[in-house]
């Protein structure tokens, strides 16, 4: 068995330091993660950037629709409509009637005057909207990103420095522990099992999940947990939590240079 490294429930600890945080940087952004699955998104412009925005989009599951005439499509954005089928593309200019029924607006053309009307059509609407380049009329900013599985990493200078948010994505890039992106997916299939196992919001059983999970993620490296398969995992649950103990690597096979 491995010794639990953390004597003490620490989630809440940083509220403190959080509430200083806040009262001092009143400017900065809400960091948060999305959930865009099944929801409109409205692209207007098929350029370059439009490209990237629509890719953004698609990966996190929208319904996306993309106005733009097809003379200025970028070979991507062209590439997106035809491989999609979550993709309505209309080959003409804007129409305010686009905004009808839309979660979330993109706009990223060549025309500053018409880009700023339609953020102001949005907000209007309470449809929350991103101008590229143009930081008064956002919502929200883009951010430098980095997708391993299901890790998600933004890098945000909120709006100060965009080519410094691409460096320094690239640094944590190189620093991303190997493995981690299987890791985080193999730790998703352990804790969905445990909660088959050991059903229940809230009370004695989230805390005493919690608990085993942090003990867990914290004795073992990332390569270790991205080696666990569903025989592992069996095994981890019937003689670790079902006994109140947290396996090691080795008791599991399960050491970086071990066969899978
Ligand atoms: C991160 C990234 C994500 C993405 O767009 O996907 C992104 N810009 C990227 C690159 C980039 N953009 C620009 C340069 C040229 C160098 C330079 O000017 O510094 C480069 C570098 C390059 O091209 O290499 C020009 C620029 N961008 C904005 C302005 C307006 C202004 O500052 O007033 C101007 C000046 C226009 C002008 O001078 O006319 C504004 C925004 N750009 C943002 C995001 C949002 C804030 C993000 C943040 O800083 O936290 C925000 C506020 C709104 C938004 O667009 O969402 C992406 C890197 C992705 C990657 O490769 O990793
Ligand atoms: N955030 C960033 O990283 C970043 C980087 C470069 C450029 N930009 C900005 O993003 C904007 C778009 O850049 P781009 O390189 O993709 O431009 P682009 O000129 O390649 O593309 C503009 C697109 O908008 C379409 N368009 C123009 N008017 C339209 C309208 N009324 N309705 C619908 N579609 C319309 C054009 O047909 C074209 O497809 C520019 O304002 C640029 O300054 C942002």
């Amino acid at each position: 068995m491995v010794p639990s490294p953390i004597d003490h429930q620490h989630w809440g600890c940083g509220t403190a330091i959080m509430a200083d945080i806040s009262t001092r940087q009143s400017d900065a952004s809400l960091l948060i993660a999305w959930q865009l699955k099944g929801r409109r998104v409205l692209v207007v412009g098929g350029g370059d950037v439009a490209s990237g925005r629509i890719n953004h989009v698609l990966v996190a599951g929208a319904k996306v629709t993309v106005v733009s005439p097809s003379e200025g499509l970028h070979p991507l954005t062209k590439k997106h409509i035809d491989a999609s089928d979550r993709i309505t593309y209309y080959d003409r200019v804007f129409d305010p009637k686009d905004l009808d029924g839309v979660d979330m607006v993109l706009t990223a053309i060549d025309d500053v005057d018409i880009s700023r009307d339609i953020a102001a059509k949005c907000r209007a609407l309470h449809i929350p909207v991103n101008v590229a380049d143009d930081p008064p009329c956002c919502d929200f900013y883009f951010g430098s990103q980095i997708r391993q599985g299901p890790l998600q990493i933004l890098v945000s200078t909120n709006g100060q420095g965009p080519k410094l948010a691409n460096i320094i994505r690239r640094k944590i890039e190189e620093s991303i522990p190997k493995g981690a992106g299987e890791a985080i997916e193999k730790v998703g299939l352990l804790r969905e099992k445990l909660k088959e196992r050991a059903p229940g919001v809230g009370g004695d059983v989230s805390k005493r999940r919690m608990k085993w999970m942090i003990e867990l993620c914290t004795a073992w490296e990332m390569d270790e947990l991205a080696l666990l398969n569903d025989e592992k995992m069996e095994r981890m649950l019937v003689e670790g939590w079902d006994k109140n103990l947290v396996l090691s690597p080795e008791e599991l096979g399960a050491r970086s240079n071990d066969p899978a």
